[in-house]
């Protein structure tokens, strides 16, 4: 069987001297050019487990290969875009993407290339007339299409998407989701990404890995949805597989995990 692209083995992973570890016994394996989502109920140890493909966070037990590579630290080959944006305040929109291609193809491309690959990719998320704005400038959901086109410019071998379109409204979400899957279908980028929203994740996975409840979390089911692509969020809404695998990732999330009820 061919290698797997990312593989997370037996990752356990306990804070200090918890009694129970909160991640215990993650098995995943990501083929290249899988777009993957992270499903589970709050607090049960998503982020946990993107910190440790992120390398930000060391595996108590087991680990995680990317190419066959241990991954022991972050690195630009993982690019981590978080639900709150983190451009740097006093920087424009151009000079947050152009300090990251400078960081990451500094050495491999010339100073006119540089400006090219940073001004493309600012114009895959459709930011091109907004160059030149700081951050205060712009809104929430630009910040983010501004956080992903940097993450995008660093070429990573993995994108990591930890909540990205959490803090937005309904309609911003859908277009920077829709830019999202348009960025993956060109690229054919590996995304693993973390989320709450059962229609995100049908609409933009292969397959949804869904989380038991912490502690010792670990992986309850893995869904494959089986929708060619491009998918188009309008005609998906009323397609029979689109409401089979959105009913599936209901019923483990609110009949077989469900949280106990408060009293
Ligand atoms: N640095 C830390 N030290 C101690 N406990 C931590 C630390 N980071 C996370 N935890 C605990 O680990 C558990 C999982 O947290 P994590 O943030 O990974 O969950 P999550 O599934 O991403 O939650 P949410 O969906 O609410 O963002 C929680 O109980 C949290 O309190």
């Amino acid at each position: 069987m061919e290698r797997a692209f990312l593989e997370i083995s037996q990752v356990v992973v306990r804070f200090g001297k918890a009694a129970a570890p909160v991640l215990n016994g993650v098995d995943l394996k990501v083929a290249r050019g899988e777009y993957i989502s992270v499903i589970g109920h709050s607090g049960c140890g998503k982020s946990t487990l993107l910190n440790v493909v992120a390398g930000l966070l060391p595996a108590s037990l087991g680990g995680v290969l990317l190419e066959g590579t241990e991954v022991d630290e972050p690195g630009p080959d993982r690019a981590v875009v978080f639900q709150n944006h983190s451009l740097l305040p006093w920087l424009t929109v151009y000079e947050n993407v152009r300090l990251a291609v400078d960081r990451t193809s500094g050495r491999a491309m010339s100073r006119a290339e540089r400006d090219e690959w940073t001004r493309e990719n600012l114009a895959l998320v459709r930011m091109t007339d907004h160059l030149q704005k700081r951050p205060n400038e712009i809104s929430g959901g630009m910040k983010q299409r501004v956080g992903i086109a940097r993450a995008i410019a660093m070429r990573p071998k993995v994108l990591l998407l930890d909540e990205p379109f959490g803090a937005l409204d309904a309609l911003t979400r859908a277009h920077l989701q829709d830019q999202v899957m348009d960025i993956h279908t060109r690229l054919g980028t590996t995304v693993m990404m973390i989320t709450h929203d059962v229609d995100e994740a049908v609409l933009l996975s292969d397959r949804i890995v869904m989380m038991t409840n912490g502690p010792n979390a670990t992986i309850g089911e893995v869904l494959e949805v089986d929708l060619p692509r491009p998918r188009d969020r309008l005609s998906l809404a009323s397609d029979p597989r689109f409401l089979s695998a959105r009913e599936a990732v209901l019923r483990f999330l609110h009949e077989r995990h469900a949280l106990p009820k408060v009293a």
